[in-house]
């Protein structure tokens, strides 16, 4: 299957306040809620790219893959259960959440759960940012990244995102720990569009399997006015500012409301995978990107 682009991030939380108020006042986004008593943040012309719902606790659930159409779609699942892997396809309520047509979940080999969808149904309202955000870079370069983490089952899951769902390795870290016995490996892969990782999967542990996610916005001055929001709403900063060396990202981390971190950055390489040849980094910044928090 060729997935197109990263559509959406669904999140659960027992109330959306946090989330309302670090989506509008910090990231910039616009803040709808809905009528089932979910928020959607929205950050583009597609009415919600995080979709956050009522839920017992605080929880990351999924990103949802989007593929061309109907067909891609249909044959996707059918790949899928070629390779034993059971899917379940969206009720009509869970479509209209997610504003697409259609969608299907399964679990992958690390326990994580994927949603590959079809048909996003946009309303088109322009985006206006409530905090003055020039924009976001979506697009053709779907919603940004997100990075999934695996300590038992690495190996199999790097098997199954490249062999049955289509992603293509773009480059490796090894994470220079010191004193660590092995480095945790971090591979980094993109899906049919030319941003340099949409999907990244990181050998450490984690909360409910998701290390972080990023959003790119078009400035610096964009990354700049989101760090002093920060800031100025005592947001929990995980890294300080820097430049990563696999996609030229100028971005800092800073913790979401439900405990994983969200990577805000700009400048992100545009690759054409034709003439591209997978690499290893033996550092993953230029400068900067110092942990604040221990990491994982
Ligand atoms: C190295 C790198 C390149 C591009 C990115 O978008 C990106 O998030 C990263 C950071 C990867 C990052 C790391 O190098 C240190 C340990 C981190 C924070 C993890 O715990 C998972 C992601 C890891
Ligand atoms: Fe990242």
């Amino acid at each position: 299957m060729i997935i197109r682009e990263l559509g959406y991030m669904l999140l659960g939380a027992p109330g959306m306040e946090e989330w309302r108020a670090f989506g509008s006042k910090v990231i910039g986004a616009m803040a709808i809620d809905r009528d089932d008593g979910g928020l959607d943040l929205k950050i583009d012309d597609r009415q919600g790219r995080i979709l956050i719902r009522p839920d017992e606790r605080d929880r990351y659930i999924a990103p949802g893959w989007l593929l061309s159409g109907p067909d891609a779609y249909q044959a996707a699942i059918a790949e899928l259960r070629g390779a034993n892997v059971t899917v379940t396809e969206g009720t009509p309520e869970e479509c209209a959440i997610r504003h697409v047509t259609g969608f299907s979940s399964f679990i992958d080999p690390s326990g994580s759960r994927q949603e590959i969808a079809w048909g996003p149904i946009s309303d088109h309202v322009a985006f206006t940012s409530p905090t003055r955000v020039s924009g976001f870079v979506t697009g053709d370069l779907g919603l940004g990244h997100v990075v999934h983490t695996s300590t038992e089952h690495f190996d199999e899951t790097h098997r199954f995102m490249t062999e049955v769902m289509g992603f293509g390795l773009s480059d490796i870290l090894h994470i220079p720990i010191p004193d660590a016995p092995r480095p945790p490996r971090v591979y980094f892969y993109h899906c049919g569009n030319g941003r340099q990782h949409s999907y990244a999967l990181a050998e450490l542990p984690s909360a409910d399997g998701c290390n972080h996610m990023m959003l790119e916005v078009a400035t610096v001055d964009d990354v700049g006015y989101c760090h002093d929001r920060a800031a100025a709403e005592q947001a929990t900063f995980t890294t300080t500012l820097g430049r990563h060396v696999n996609d030229g990202m100028f971005s800092f981390y800073m913790k979401t409301p439900t405990g994983f971190d969200i990577e805000i950055g700009t400048g992100g390489r545009i690759i054409d995978w034709d003439r591209h040849t997978v690499f290893e980094t033996t550092k993953g910044s230029h400068w900067g990107h110092q942990h604040l928090v221990p990491l994982a």
